[in-house]
């Protein structure tokens, strides 16, 4: 279970949000809603523990993850809304290269299966990624949820630049993975498919 106790952010000399109480459970995807500048990156960022926040606490099973480190980032997975795919490596080797970074399956045979997952065939999988679409460089960032286990997922705009297809293959994989327990947080400009008692919005005032 992650929780934000009155969570305050501020960027320069501006507050984005405060006395943000906000807990999501197993089972929950967390919609992050707002206006451009808003702070919904910002947010995500407070949540991973890679900024810190202007006043408040972030509890992952009621401890605070300030003092947690890797006892806490094991248990996340983090797609920042740029891609973090190496142009050069083929979108095999990119996905194995993140899921060995993550601890996760990573050999090739499963890279293959996460590509074929996104929709991405053989001859693409073969590519240098730098030749691929903005589309399917994202699809290439998002296959390492295929091959994520772990519990929570923290998504920077992850339907951009998908199209529907994509959106909905990616809302099949958040719905598969809320069903097994795990939970999300994900910041969006757009609608998500998912049954009312898996999603919540959360609507920054901007
Ligand atoms: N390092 C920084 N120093 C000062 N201000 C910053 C910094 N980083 C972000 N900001 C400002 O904080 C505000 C929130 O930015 P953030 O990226 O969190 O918004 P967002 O809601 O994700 O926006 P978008 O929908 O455009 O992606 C913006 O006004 C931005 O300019």
């Amino acid at each position: 279970m992650l929780e934000t106790i009155d969570l305050a952010c501020a960027r320069g000399a501006r507050e984005l949000f405060s006395g943000l109480n906000v807990t999501v459970t197993p089972g929950l995807l967390f919609a992050v809603v707002g206006e451009n500048g808003s702070g919904k990156s910002s947010l995500l960022r407070m949540l991973c523990g890679l900024l810190p926040g202007e006043q408040g606490t972030i509890r992952w099973n009621g401890t605070d993850i300030a003092g947690m480190n890797d006892e806490y980032t094991q248990h996340l997975t983090y797609l920042g809304h740029l891609n973090g795919i190496k142009d050069d490596l083929t979108p095999v080797e990119n996905v194995q290269m993140s899921a060995h970074l993550s601890g996760d399956d990573s050999s090739a045979g499963s890279a293959q299966e996460a590509l074929q997952a996104v929709g991405l065939g053989r001859r693409v999988q073969a590519l240098p990624t730098r030749v691929l679409s903005q589309g399917q460089k994202r699809r290439v960032a998002l296959a390492r949820l295929w091959l994520s286990r772990r519990p929570l997922w923290i998504l920077d705009e992850p339907f951009a630049a998908l199209d529907e297809g994509g959106i909905t293959l990616l809302t099949q994989r958040f719905k598969q993975h809320l069903d097994a327990g795990g939970m999300a947080v994900v910041a969006t400009h757009q609608e998500v498919a998912l049954p009312r008692d898996s999603l919540r919005y959360l609507r920054l005032p901007g």
